[in-house]
């Protein structure tokens, strides 16, 4: 039969042979501004400038003085100077109390501060001292390095940035950050049923569903439609494709039927096929080539098909060019329902996720298969069944969270 799925891999082999791929692969780097790194990955580890804090620095408005001296002065001692957070500190002459406000540098010869309110001034005096107990020696000074020192790891390569890092590397004045660059993804939607000449016509909703995915894990994406069953028009665009990008992925046109032209289309452009069609459910028809060097995912068009396809084969491989650890976040968590894999399939069932004290609880959700989009939105993650396995109901294990990590 025309294309037949006569040589499937299952989908462990199909992985390795992706992650096998995506380690003959590396990614250039560039510097980019702090300021637009948010979702970039970093391309090198990044350590600490400087010490935090950077000196020892009071952590109350207050007063700064040395514990012996307040502990030998019952009446207090007198108050001479005031360190402002941004000022060099002001000299403490031995036996006084200095002024001093949250964040400012401690003086040299005070080892305690107090908070204002926890102390009390005599009236017509000069001096201060504790309203209640004194503070232990060294109360209240956040010490040099103490969050962290020079030199220490401030962020791995090949972590994803987010509002967390970027506070991290402001706060060491870091203002410049050198990432991986983007994988640029050439994305071929077709199909006569996409042209809105058709007369049956139906909304293309794969590409923007792909091209926001493959984003938000840093990939950059140009999308091709080619709304024909078309092989002619088909191999042009997938031949501009492959000639303009680092992947190309399709989508659709990839089963056995008449029209479905683009594994025909990557033969007569010289590519040969990794793997034609894999044991898992949804997704069979997912076929992988290779064209001097450069891959071609090809997914299946029924939507589910396509991003479940795009979640465990295309992802890892992103995240492995990317410098990423390819594996996706697994969520631990007890399972609802009993399920048993056909003996030569890899299922994956979409599932929701409820958290409870007793950690995450998954239920299966309905779908009406490969086709469904609403399930999508309605699932946490997918629950793996492999080859011939059986879940048992209220067995713990561990899903493929569709959380960007
Ligand atoms: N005789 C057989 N028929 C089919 C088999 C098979 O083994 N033998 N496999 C089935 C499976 S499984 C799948 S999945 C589909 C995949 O087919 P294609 O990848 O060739 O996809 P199309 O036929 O082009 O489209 C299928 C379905 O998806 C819709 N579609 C396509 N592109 C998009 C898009 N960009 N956005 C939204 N929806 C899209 C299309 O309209 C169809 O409804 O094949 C089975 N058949
Ligand atoms: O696997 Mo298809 O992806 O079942 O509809």
């Amino acid at each position: 039969m025309r294309n037949s799925f006569s040589n499937m891999l299952s989908y462990a082999a199909a992985l390795q042979c992706v992650e096998t791929w995506a380690k003959k692969s590396s990614r250039p780097s560039c510097v980019v501004p702090l300021t637009q790194a948010v979702g970039r990955i970093t391309a090198t580890a990044i350590f600490a400038c400087s010490n935090r804090p950077e000196t020892d620095v009071s952590a109350m408005d207050g007063y700064a003085f040395a514990h012996t001296a307040m502990a030998s002065a019952p009446e207090g001692l007198s108050i001479q100077g005031l360190t402002v957070a941004g000022a060099q500190p002001v000299a403490l002459p031995d036996g006084y109390a200095q002024k001093i406000l949250t964040g400012a540098s401690v003086p040299q010869g005070a080892d305690c501060v107090m908070a204002m309110e926890r102390m009390v001034q005599a009236p017509n005096s000069e001096r201060i001292r504790p309203l209640q107990a004194l503070a232990e020696k060294g109360a209240n000074i956040r010490r040099a390095g103490e969050e962290f020192k020079q030199g220490d790891l401030l962020v791995s390569c090949g972590q994803r940035l987010d509002w967390r890092h970027i506070a991290l590397l402001a706060c060491q004045k870091i203002h410049a950050v050198t990432v991986v660059q983007p994988l640029h993804i050439a994305l071929v939607a077709n199909g006569a049923e996409l042209s809105s000449a058709a007369a049956d016509c139906r909304a293309d909703s794969n590409t923007p569903m792909l091209v926001a995915l493959f984003e938000s894990y840093g990939a950059k994406v140009t999308s091709f439609l080619v709304a024909s069953d078309d092989q002619n028009a088909l191999t042009a665009t997938l031949e501009e494709a492959l000639h303009k990008a680092d992947i190309v992925v399709t989508t659709g046109g990839i089963s056995v039927g008449m029209t479905d032209n683009v594994m025909d289309a990557f033969l007569s452009l010289g590519a040969h096929a990794l793997f034609r069609g894999v044991k898992m459910r949804p997704g069979k028809p997912v076929s992988l080539f290779e064209k001097e060097g450069k891959l071609a995912f090809c997914l299946p068009g029924n939507p589910g098909a396509s991003a479940l396809c795009a979640q465990v084969l295309v992802v890892p491989y992103l995240r492995s060019v990317m410098g990423q650890q390819p594996e996706v976040l697994l969520l631990p968590g007890r399972v609802e329902f009993a399920f048993t894999a056909l003996p030569d399939t890899t299922h994956f069932v979409p599932v929701a996720a409820t958290a409870t004290a007793q950690g995450y609880v998954f239920t299966q959700l309905p779908t009406v298969g490969a086709s469904d989009i609403i399930v999508l939105s309605r699932a946490a993650a997918f629950l793996q069944v492999n080859p011939a396995e059986t879940i048992a109901q209220n067995q713990m294990c561990q899903v493929v969270s569709l959380q960007v990590i």
